[in-house]
Order: structure tokens, then sequence, then C-alpha cells
């Protein structure tokens, strides 16, 4: 599938600035622990799409640029980073939403993935090298459950086929959750733990059985559809190998999504781990509840756009809050960003300032410590708010904020 324009990223040297030299720690939530990424040439990172309905909503944003920030840090460090991205384009809630409004699910899936694509050009966020619909990835999905078959790692149940999470010793070691916690997530998140005939009520979907009116595919166990987790675990593994750097997405994506997923990864292949770390971005709330579709509580990066809102307004709204704490979404937010934006262009249109090397080395700084954006940006403000007479530091801070945080002044 298409991905989406990519903004030029400035490169600090040639604007005459010194290189960076901090590795990029991120918190791991296998560990517990911010620890420095290490990619050896090229960095890889794997980071879950949207099931595309109610596309673009600002939790959706903040995520993705959470880990555009990852992209921009890495590149800053003189990395080559091998970016891969799925689109859910098949999947229950996809269907359900399509049975609702009464549109082909299809016609459904195209609109949103296009709206994400454009909400994510005008928020400057860099395109995945491979965006991959769950859809097209279906042969890729097929093989890894034939894989998962081949070692005794899937088991039917009424025509749908399951995978036993008993088939990895170490299941459990992404989320560090007990398994009373694990329970009523999985319940809340697509999983079927209630089922009879299931081993184990955590054992998740990997093949369902087509249902009457819904699509279906062929494969070896029969005509279906994929189950979520497996999708992700297929498309990372085919274009990226096992052991990437980066498996990414929101907090809630961390059990069953990012648990199960590695699982079927370290099974299939016998390989571990899937990634080396396991990055989870804060959940974005509105009037004290998650922005989420079950609750239509959600702010449209799009709707905010057509109100004539600055995208790099929003950008700016979503950067001023760490990406790791939970925060509530405020129309003042887009006024303090908007204020902000206006200071920072105003002083980087001045004919000098004070030098921008520090500057430099302070973002830098604050985003290599597990994205401190929020410490970042206040770093900027204060080479906005003092006098200097340096004549190349204004475009040099223009670079900054472009190639480290997205922001074109
Ligand atoms: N309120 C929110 N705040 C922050 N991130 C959110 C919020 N709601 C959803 N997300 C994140 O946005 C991304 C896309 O969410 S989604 O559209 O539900 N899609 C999925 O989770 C799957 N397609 C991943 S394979 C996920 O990383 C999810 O964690
Ligand atoms: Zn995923």
């Amino acid at each position: 599938m298409r991905s989406w324009p990519a903004s030029e990223v400035p490169s600090l040297s040639d604007a005459g600035l010194p290189a960076a030299t901090r590795p990029l720690s991120l918190h791991d939530t296998g560990t517990g622990t911010a620890r420095p990424t290490s990619p050896d040439g090229t960095a890889r990172m794997y980071v879950c799409g949207i099931t595309p309905y109610d596309a673009t909503h600002l939790g959706h944003a903040n995520t993705y640029l959470s880990f555009d920030l990852v992209n921009r840090v890495w590149q800053d460090l003189g990395l080559r980073v091998h970016y891969v991205q799925n689109a859910t384009d098949v999947d229950d809630p996809l269907l359900e939403r399509a049975r609702d409004t009464g549109e082909d699910w299809r016609a459904l899936a195209d609109r949103e993935i296009q709206l994400f694509r454009d909400d994510m050009t005008a928020l400057r966020v860099l395109p995945p090298d491979q965006y991959i619909g769950a859809v097209e990835a279906i042969p890729l999905i097929i093989e890894m459950i034939e894989k998962l078959r081949g070692r005794d790692a899937a088991y039917e149940v009424g025509g749908d086929v399951y995978f036993p999470i008993a088939s990895d010793p170490a299941f459990g070691q992404v989320s560090r959750l007990s398994r009373e916690e694990m329970a009523p997530l999985f319940a809340d998140r697509g999983g079927d733990p209630d089922r009879p005939g299931k081993r184990d009520p955590l054992d998740a979907l990997l093949w369902m059985a087509k249902r009457p009116g819904e699509p279906g595919w062929e494969s070896p166990f029969g005509e279906g559809r994929p189950g979520w987790h497996v999708e992700c675990s297929a498309i990372s593994i085919e274009y990226l190998g096992m052991a990437f750097d980066v498996e990414g997405g929101g907090s809630d994506l961390a059990f069953p999504h990012h648990e199960m997923g590695a699982s079927h990864a370290q099974v299939a292949t016998g390989e571990r781990p899937h990634a080396h770390a396991y990055v989870h971005a804060c959940m974005v709330g509105l009037d004290g509840e998650k922005m989420s579709k079950s609750r239509g509580n959600l702010v449209f990066v799009s709707k905010l756009r057509e109100a004539g809102v600055d995208p790099m307004a929003i950008r700016m709204a979503l950067l001023a809050h760490h990406y790791r704490s939970d925060w509530e979404w405020t129309p003042a937010a887009l006024d303090e960003a908007n204020a902000r934006l206006g200071r920072w262009r105003a002083a980087a249109a001045r004919p000098s300032g004070p030098p921008a090397a520090p500057l430099a080395a302070a973002v830098r700084d604050r985003l290599a410590g597990d994205l401190d954006a929020p410490g970042a940006l206040a770093a900027f403000d204060a080479w906005a708010a003092a006098a200097g007479t340096d004549e190349a530091a204004p475009a040099q801070a223009r670079a900054i904020a472009d190639a480290l945080l997205g922001v074109a002044l």
C-alpha cells in the first residue's frame, strides 16, 4: 500500500552544527527501564498502524508523533532508519462499523487510510518505508500460521485456528503482567477468554473461519480471515526480520497485542527476541476518558485543519506532553501552542540570535533521554527569548526545530 510524502529532513551538520553523539534511550516495557537503543548501522522500527475508521484522532496522532521523534533522532545520529507500519484494513471493529453505516468495508478502509495519510503529511510525520495492509499481507500471514502449525503451535476450535500460549515459555515477558491482570485486558481488547473448547482462555485467534456476510480468503485451513496479532508478527518479520530495534504503539497495545505478536513470532521462528525494545506511548483523553472510537469522545486532526488550525500548532500541542504520561486534550492546549509557535517563528526570523550550537546540544540531550520533548521545547523557548548577535543562528534554529522536532517555522 502507498504510504505518504516525506518532508525533507535537514542535516544539522550541513547547517554548520556539530554532530550528535548521545545514543537514544527509550523506556522498554519488556524490562521496565529506559535503555539505549543500539542499532547496528540501520535502525529498524515497526509501529502498529491504524484500524482505518475514525482516523485520525489526536490519540492516534500523539502516538505516531512519538515514533516520528524516534525516527528523527536516529537520523540525526547518522543512522539509516528502516521503518515499517501496517494498516489493519480487515478486522472485527472495521467490519462492524461498515455494517452499522451500511458502507462497503473496503471503501470505508480506503477513505479512512487516505485521511490518515493526509493528516500525517500535514503533521510532517515521516512515512514508513513499507506501509502494509492486513489484506495484502494475507499470504504472509498464512505462511506464518503454517509455520506455527508445523511446530504444533496452532489448534482448531469450531473451524477457527488458535495459538496456544503454552507453546511459548517466555509468554508474558513483554507486558510483565500476571495472568490475573491479563484476563480482563484480553477480554477488553478483542480476546475471547470464555469461548468453550480453547486449551487456555488466553489463547489468541490466528485465523477465523468465514462468517456469513463477511469477507473470506482461501487458506490451507479453510476460507476465512486473519486474527489481529499474527498480522503484525508476519509483516514485521517479513520486512525487518527478527530482533529489530523497536516495536511501537500506544500503551493499550502492550497486552495482548505486542505480547501475543512477539510470542507468535518467537515460536514460529524459534528465535528470540522479536524486538529488542517494546515502546508504548501514553493515552490521550478527553472529558476524563481515553479518546476512543467506542466512547466517541474524539477530536480529529482533519476537523482542526478544516477549521484553519495550523498543523504545526497541533504538532506543538502534542509535543508539549511527555510521550509516556497520559494527558487530557483541552482547547487551551491549542492556544498555548499557537502562541509558542508565534514566538519561535518571530525569533527564527530575526537577523541574528544567541549561538545555536548550545540549542542543538540541549534539544538533542533532552530527546536522547527517553524523548523528553517538553524539555526540548523549553530549551527552544529559552533560545527564542534571549537576544544574540550570531547571524547564522536563526537559520540554524529553524533547522533544529525541523530536523529534530519536525516543526516547520
Ligand atoms: N486515545 C489514544 N491515545 C493515544 N494513542 C491511542 C489512543 N487510541 C488509540 N491509540 C493508538 O493509536 C494506534 C492505532 O490504534 S487503532 O487505530 O486502534 N489500531 C490498532 O491499534 C491496530 N491497527 C494496531 S495493529 C495504536 O498504537 C493505539 O495504541
Ligand atoms: Zn499491530
